[in-house]
């Protein structure tokens, strides 16, 4: 063997060494004390088996299987630890637990900002400020004045739906995929709740923006507010792709352990350059809407603007006039930064997910339109009172939670305690809500099928026990902060959606295109809709 031979034969034993070393060690030295719990083989040595998980698009099914094997506790990770037992979510995620989010989050913290947003804050004291402060910005009384808004927005998509198409002859529906009508629906009804105005995706059929071409000069820009703002080039991104891209990046990054975080960036180059294009675009549209307010006509136009009811109540003036401080538009943007991803997405794919479930089963539906019949008036849709819609709602969100993984939290100093096992700080802890929405012993034999009657059957005695386990908002002091907004949007635009329509799947006998990330992704959704009431 030559010299060099030599070299590479030494270098691949070190390496190998230096790996086997690296997973044997911390297994026997067990620092976490999680040996004792089954799981995985791979699991008990690596990381690598959660990020295979991740990598796979169908983590959550594979955590649900490995609770199916091994049990209520399963070892996920050296350091990690899945609980399927409804009730360690309240132990976990309660107010009076104090678990903090895990290392997780740090990946969905900016890469183009220095600030965090609130749902990438780790620390308890500074996550619970933030909250404190946004809180008032998120109630069940101003997302109702996004009611208006909403119908206006969904009256848009039906427009569309009935001239392209509703036929003449209802014997040949044309069936089409409404994911990208239901994916500009959403962005124009998360651009007027966070900016004021919608993106009008619906009018031009597409989800391009104009994006700074250099992303860092609208960051840069961002501590700087004056009133005579630089102007960028600026280019078209598809605001959907981008946002995919970079959810699917935060989400690797984060199954990732800290120390090979840099690696994966690297690896994934694309979707952190989609990233921090996203960043540019959000800055420039803060930007857009300050200087909005800052000029002396402009403020004439604010004042115009917050006429409106639905302009008043938009974030983005709620927090402009509210605040005593000047307006940091670095902390807003990072705010923005998950709000416009959060506000969209999530309610994006619970719609699309309903409407499948619904048009799935014919009675469903019909019962469904029996009682937006009786009940719903256009001029007053008091949706929030009809029972059996909300039972379809709940029901799609149980099956479908859009956030559905285990939500990681640490273990704070001292130790803490779940379901009786004493766990050591700084172990990671979670309940995937997909698992626990399909608990046989919460929800009957019949957990795995579509039945809103269950939710309408269930009395007083039984709601507890099912509250317990229905967590598609999760729970406590970092539970979603838009579940108001979504809930009374959601009901709007399926009542709206399926009192005009009457809906067929094309491919009934399939299951839904479903990609598992951090917010499960509906990736094609064929439909056919009949007017209903035209012969
Ligand atoms: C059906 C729709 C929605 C579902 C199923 C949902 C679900 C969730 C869940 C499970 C969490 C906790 C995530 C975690 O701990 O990692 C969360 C947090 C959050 N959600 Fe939602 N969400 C929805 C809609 C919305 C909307 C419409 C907004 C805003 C307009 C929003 C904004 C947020 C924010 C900012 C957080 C972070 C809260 C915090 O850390 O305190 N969500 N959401």
């Amino acid at each position: 063997m030559s010299a060099f031979g030599y070299q590479l034969a030494a270098s691949l034993a070190i390496a190998h060494a230096l790996l086997f070393l690296g997973h044997i060690v911390p297994f026997l030295r067990d620092p976490y004390q999680l040996r004792k719990y089954p799981g995985p083989f791979l699991a008990k040595f690596s990381y690598g088996w959660n990020l295979w998980a991740g990598l796979t698009g169908r983590r959550t099914q594979i955590i649900h299987e490995a609770h199916q094997k091994y049990g209520s506790v399963v070892r996920i990770s050296p350091s990690e630890i899945s609980f399927s037992n409804p009730a360690a979510y309240e132990e976990i995620h309660s107010f009076s637990a104090k678990l903090a989010k895990s290392n997780f989050y740090d990946s969905f913290a900016s890469q183009a900002i220095a600030l965090r947003s609130l749902f990438a804050t780790r620390s308890k004291t500074d996550h619970g400020q933030k909250r404190k402060m946004l809180h008032s910005l998120f109630t069940a009384e101003v997302s109702r004045d996004f009611a208006a808004p909403t119908i206006s927005i969904a009256s848009l998509l039906l427009e569309e739906w009935d001239s392209r198409y509703v036929c003449e002859s209802q014997d040949r529906p044309v069936s089409f995929d409404c994911v990208p009508w239901i994916t500009f629906l959403s962005f124009d009804l998360v651009g007027v709740f966070a900016f004021g105005s919608s993106f009008q995706m619906l009018q031009s059929q597409s989800d391009l923006v104009d994006a700074p071409v250099d992303w860092k000069a609208a960051i840069e820009q961002l501590g700087n507010v004056g009133p005579s703002l630089q102007k960028y080039p600026l280019h078209r991104i598809s605001l959907g792709n981008t946002i995919a891209e970079r959810e699917t990046q935060n989400y690797f990054v984060g199954l990732t352990p800290p120390h090979w975080r840099g690696l994966m960036r690297r690896i994934l180059r694309g979707p952190v350059h989609a990233s921090l294009e996203y960043s540019g675009f959000v800055a420039e549209k803060v930007l857009q809407r300050i200087r909005t307010a800052a000029s002396d006509q402009d403020r004439d136009l604010i004042g115009r603007f917050m006429a409106k009811a639905e302009a008043q109540a938009s974030l983005l003036s709620c927090i402009l006039l509210s605040s005593k401080e000047p307006v940091q538009a670095n902390a807003l943007t990072a705010e923005l930064l998950t709000i416009l991803v959060a506000g969209s997405d999530t309610s994006r794919n619970t719609l699309l997910a309903a409407i499948y479930y619904i048009a799935h089963d014919p009675s469903v539906q019909q019962k469904l339109q029996t009682e937006l019949d009786l009940h719903l008036q256009t001029s007053n849709p008091a949706v929030e009172s009809l029972p059996y819609l909300g039972a379809c709602l709940d029901e799609t969100l149980r099956l479908f939670s859009a956030t559905h993984m285990g939500l990681p939290r640490t273990v704070p100093e001292g130790g803490l305690v779940v379901r009786g096992l004493p766990l050591v700080s700084g172990t990671t802890v979670g309940v995937p809500i997909y698992t626990i929405h399909r608990d046989k012993d919460i929800w009957g034999v019949d957990a795995e099928e579509f039945q809103p009657a269950r939710w309408l059957k269930a009395g007083d005695d039984q709601r507890a026990p099912l509250a317990i386990a229905f967590k598609p908002f999760s729970d406590g002091p970092a539970s979603c902060i838009g579940k108001s907004l979504a809930l009374l949007q959601l009901r709007l635009l399926l009542a709206l959606i399926f009192q005009r329509y009457e809906i067929r799947l094309e491919e009934a006998d399939k299951p839904l295109a479903v990609e598992d990330w951090f917010v499960r992704r509906i990736t094609s959704l064929r439909i056919s809709v009949r007017r209903r009431g035209v012969a």
